[in-house]
């Protein structure tokens, strides 16, 4: 269903369909968004978002992203981000890019039995054009450590083309902190 949705989304932001078409999607979307407020369930509940092994763990907002290899120092993969995420001229959205290195950099701070942490600052260098409808590589790693802090850096390339680097600060979170 997810992988439907994310394609959905990409026809939506690259179809200029007749007005016929737009009302008959417009009714099945309402008949779909109705069959599912039935099934609503409170936020620690949910499945979206928790399932890790699948692409950017079924969170909607995330760009579809697979981890192939990961250890509790690093992680690495490839993403594909699709016309949903277009800015312009075939470059992706310069919003759509630190939330990916928020998910990645935030996973990665979590793994090897660490506790919950929040992004406390996140920097994004936009090297060169991210191209969307590729299939692009990242790599996310601990740069260091220190009590609760966890500094973390990130990059994405196309082929040997290093497009965007990230580093950021996750504070692990005290018990009870929200
Ligand atoms: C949470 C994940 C849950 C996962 C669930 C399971 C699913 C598993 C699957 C997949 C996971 C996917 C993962 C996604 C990840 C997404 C993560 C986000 O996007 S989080 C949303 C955006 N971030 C916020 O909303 C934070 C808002 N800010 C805060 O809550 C606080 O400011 C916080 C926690 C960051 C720090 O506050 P304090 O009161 O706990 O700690 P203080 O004492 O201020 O700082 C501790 C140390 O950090 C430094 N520090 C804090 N903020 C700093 C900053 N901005 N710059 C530099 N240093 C900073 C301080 O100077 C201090 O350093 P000194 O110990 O004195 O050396």
């Amino acid at each position: 269903m997810v992988d439907q949705l994310r394609m959905f989304l990409d026809r939506v932001a690259a179809a200029v369909p007749p007005p016929d078409l737009v009302n008959e999607i417009t009714k099945l979307a309402a008949e779909f968004n109705a069959r599912l407020q039935s099934h609503e369930v409170a936020e620690y509940n949910q499945v979206a978002g928790q399932l890790i092994d699948l692409p950017g763990r079924a969170q909607l907002l995330t760009p579809a992203y697979t981890v192939e290899e990961l250890d509790d120092q690093r992680a690495a993969g490839h993403v594909r981000f699709g016309r949903h995420h277009l800015g312009n001229n075939g470059a992706v959205h310069g919003g759509a890019i630190p939330l990916l290195f928020d998910d990645l950099l935030g996973r990665l701070a979590l793994v090897g039995g660490r506790p919950k942490s929040r992004t406390a600052y996140l920097h994004i260098d936009y090297r060169s054009i991210t191209p969307i409808d590729e299939d692009l590589q990242f790599e996310a790693w601990f740069e260091r450590e220190e009590g609760r802090k966890r500094v973390l850096r990130g990059a994405i390339r196309h082929n040997e083309r290093v497009c965007a680097e990230a580093h950021g600060l996750f504070v692990a979170l005290r018990p009870g902190q929200p």
